[in-house]
């Protein structure tokens, strides 16, 4: 049976703005207060997931989240209508108000951690929702995350949806931006690499000083333990606690994988070697580790310009292609070495650009934008079709952004009632374009 890698990119939802709320995210921190463009960022996000599928890969996209959040606001003490509740939060905690007004759901590498059905015990697919308790304005999207989830892979033979961890430091997950899953074909059992910033349960482990380290070892042993993983697929690694405090805030903003490549910076890990030849005797296949030297490219270039927040992607003819930021082309460390990454003889022979620059000023890339989730042909047969795009999707996509969003938006503009409206109406009218059913707490 044929085995594909597919990518359910996040959409925009209409809220998309700028309001600083990630600390040690530096995108999020320098672009806070800006302008948005909440229809540009959408329509950046489909061009790249139509051109993934004009390629050749499979590619679906996972529905936004409801906001502003009046359910969290409520749940927080402000009360009346739904304007008086917003117009209260905006005079009374404003910082409250943009936590609950994030598009942050786009970045779906954040939504989820998968495993496919070929690592499994049980033979299915298996999902657990990020529960992302390290910023506020995150930590209120699982349980919406999972039901759409659960209406995108709809199907109980094929697909096993969890519970998010327990929403507590100790259990910090950041879903699928701090894991990757190596094999020698996306339809053989592989290793799954969970990458961790710091264990909560020895006070003496490395960890980072400055800014936060949002994953921890025991999420990623549960996630492990939930998906039924053997401990002999399962690699679990430290990211270099000094990386984190110069900005690197998940561990796809230094290294990414795909098959048996692992793209990764000389900084990024801790106990580098030991853990690597863990990997190749696990893998018991051939395994390209590609280093990017501090010389060739400096952890600051790569925080700004998102070198390793790519998507490399096995393309239908076998080679593989790395799917970058145009911000790689203008950075020229970055750009040099992108073009000299083709010649090296590894497997990734091709560079293709994206702008997505509505999304990377809050620290979001190419590869933050999307989900990964391999399966074969019976289970891709099995996820809601509504959801695949297509040059259909594609265009009712568009005229739906182009309908229902904003050109400009502004923190100030987040108290307007009318935005409530406008963010219901669209929604409610994604979930009959993608056929997903009653998945958001307006519609129940
Ligand atoms: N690397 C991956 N996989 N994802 C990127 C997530 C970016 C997101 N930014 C934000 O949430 C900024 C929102 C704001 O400041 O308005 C975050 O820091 O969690």
């Amino acid at each position: 049976m044929k085995q594909f890698e597919a990518n359910f990119d996040g959409l925009v939802g209409p809220t998309h703005n700028y309001a600083g709320l990630s600390f040690g995210n530096v995108a999020s921190y320098s672009n806070a207060a800006q302008a948005s463009n909440p229809k540009a960022a959408a329509k950046q996000g489909l061009q790249k997931a139509k051109a993934l599928a004009d390629l050749g890969m499979v590619q679906g996209v996972l529905a936004p989240q409801e906001r502003p959040d009046l359910y969290t606001l409520r749940r927080i003490g402000f009360s009346g209508t739904d304007a008086e509740v917003l117009q209260k939060a905006a005079k009374q905690a404003p910082a409250l108000l943009n936590a609950c007004c994030s598009a942050s759901s786009m970045w779906t590498a954040n939504a989820a951690t998968v495993s496919p059905s070929a690592d499994t015990r049980d033979g299915k697919v298996h999902f657990t929702p990020a529960n992302l308790v390290d910023k506020l304005h995150r930590s209120i999207e699982p349980l919406t995350t999972g039901n759409i989830l659960k209406a995108t892979f709809n199907n109980d033979r094929h697909f096993k949806h969890h519970l998010h961890l327990p929403e507590h430091a100790n259990f910090g997950d950041e879903g699928a931006a701090n894991h990757t899953r190596l094999c020698s074909d996306y339809g053989k059992a592989g290793v799954e690499l969970f990458v961790y910033g710091q264990s909560a349960t020895n006070p003496n482990a490395p960890k980072p000083v400055k800014y936060p380290a949002r994953q921890t070892l025991e999420a990623s042993q549960a996630v492990a333990r939930l998906h039924q993983l053997e401990d002999e697929s399962c690699v679990f690694m430290q990211q270099n606690p000094d990386v984190i405090d110069q900005g690197v805030f998940h561990n796809d903003v230094i290294s990414v994988g795909n098959q048996n490549v692992l793209f990764y910076h000389e900084q990024a890990f801790l106990d580098t070697e030991a853990k690597f030849a863990e990997i190749s005797r696990k893998m018991n296949s051939e395994v390209h580790f590609i280093k990017v030297s501090t010389e060739q490219v400096s952890i600051d270039d790569a925080v700004r310009s998102y070198l390793f927040n790519t998507q490399i992607i096995t393309l239908p003819n076998g080679e593989m292609a790395i799917v970058a930021p145009t911000d790689c082309q203008e950075n020229p460390a970055v750009f040099a070495y992108l073009n000299e990454l083709t010649t090296l003889g590894t497997p990734i022979k091709q560079v293709k650009y994206f702008d997505v620059k509505q999304s990377m000023q809050n620290g979001g890339g190419p590869a933050c934008l999307r989900l990964r989730v391999a399966m074969n042909e019976q289970e891709i047969a099995a996820v809601n079709q509504h959801t695949l795009m297509n040059d259909a999707l594609f265009n009712k996509l568009n005229s739906w952004v182009e309908k229902h969003y904003r050109d400009t938006l502004t923190v100030a503009d987040l108290a307007d009632p009318q935005l409530i409206i406008e963010s219901r109406t669209a929604l409610d009218e994604l979930t009959q374009i993608l056929k997903l059913g009653s998945v958001y707490q307006f519609q129940k």
